[in-house]
């Protein structure tokens, strides 16, 4: 019997726009604390899912729950709950470019949580800035600071609602090889100090090794490898999952 938590538990999810058929019967599992990538060619429907994960879409048939809850017979407060518990940490930072680094972070805690004191939002921020090693950046705007340093403070700023789902949108995107590593240990250290679970979206297979527990990769609108690193790609046979480690490995 499987023991582990499940977090996310997708069955049979369908999903078509007019005549295309993105989701074709996707089965996929979320454990706690897990760190599952997930991979995909552009266009093959990891936002759609994520989507329909977080109650923006809602599925053709087929059912998602998320902590057991059925998401497309939530309520809206229960959904509005629900995505409080889920912390999306967007591609491009998403970060406020007239706002400092300080009240971009505030921004979503005083939106969420009423009856916090000043006391308790500088702590939080504080404590948070420390977590992702930018103490220093908190009266900077976004403009003064570099990609890997957007990429922290976005991540910063997805934790302090305290999600305990996070989903990492393209971490690694347009980073150097070592800022990149630097962020998926961040993601490493993210998990470990606030038992978060995580679906990392990525097509870089350097951040899904380093950061994943198992990888999924979506073809032809289903899950086909589901596994670990070693498991799907070194030996894969399937000419679709071969290319992806090709293009990353051998012709990087
Ligand atoms: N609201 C929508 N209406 C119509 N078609 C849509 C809608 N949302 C997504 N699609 C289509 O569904 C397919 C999957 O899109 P999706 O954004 O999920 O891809 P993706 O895997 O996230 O791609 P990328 O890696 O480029 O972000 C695309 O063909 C897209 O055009």
């Amino acid at each position: 019997m499987e023991k582990r938590e499940k977090v996310v538990e997708i069955r049979g999810l369908e999903k078509s726009f007019g005549d295309l058929d993105v989701l074709k019967g996707v089965d996929l599992d979320l454990f706690r604390e897990e760190n599952l990538v997930v991979l995909g060619k552009s266009g093959s429907g990891k936002s759609v899912l994520i989507k329909i994960m977080v109650g923006l879409l809602k599925q053709d048939s087929g059912s998602l729950k998320v902590f057991g809850k059925d998401v497309s017979k939530l309520n809206k407060k229960d959904l509005n709950a629900l995505r409080l518990k889920i912390g999306f940490s967007f591609q491009n930072s998403a970060l406020y470019d007239s706002m400092t680094v300080r009240e971009n972070m505030e921004f979503p805690l005083v939106r969420n949580e009423k009856n916090l004191t000043r006391k308790d939002i500088n702590t939080r921020i504080e404590e948070l800035l420390d977590s992702v090693g930018l103490p220093q950046t908190i009266n900077q705007m976004p403009s003064e600071l570099s990609g890997g340093q957007k990429k922290r403070i976005g991540i910063a700023r997805t934790l302090i609602l305290n999600p305990e789902i996070m989903l990492y949108d393209e971490p690694t995107a347009g980073l150097d090889p070592i800022t990149c590593g630097d962020i998926n240990n961040l993601i490493l250290e993210v998990r470990e100090r606030y038992k978060t679970s995580s679906i990392v979206i990525t097509h870089d297979l350097a951040c899904a090794k380093q950061t994943g527990d198992r990888m999924a990769v979506l073809l032809d609108g289903q899950f086909d490898a589901v596994g670990t690193f070693e498991e799907v790609f070194p030996n894969a046979e399937d000419e679709r999952i071969k290319s992806f480690y090709d293009y990353n490995f051998i012709n990087s």
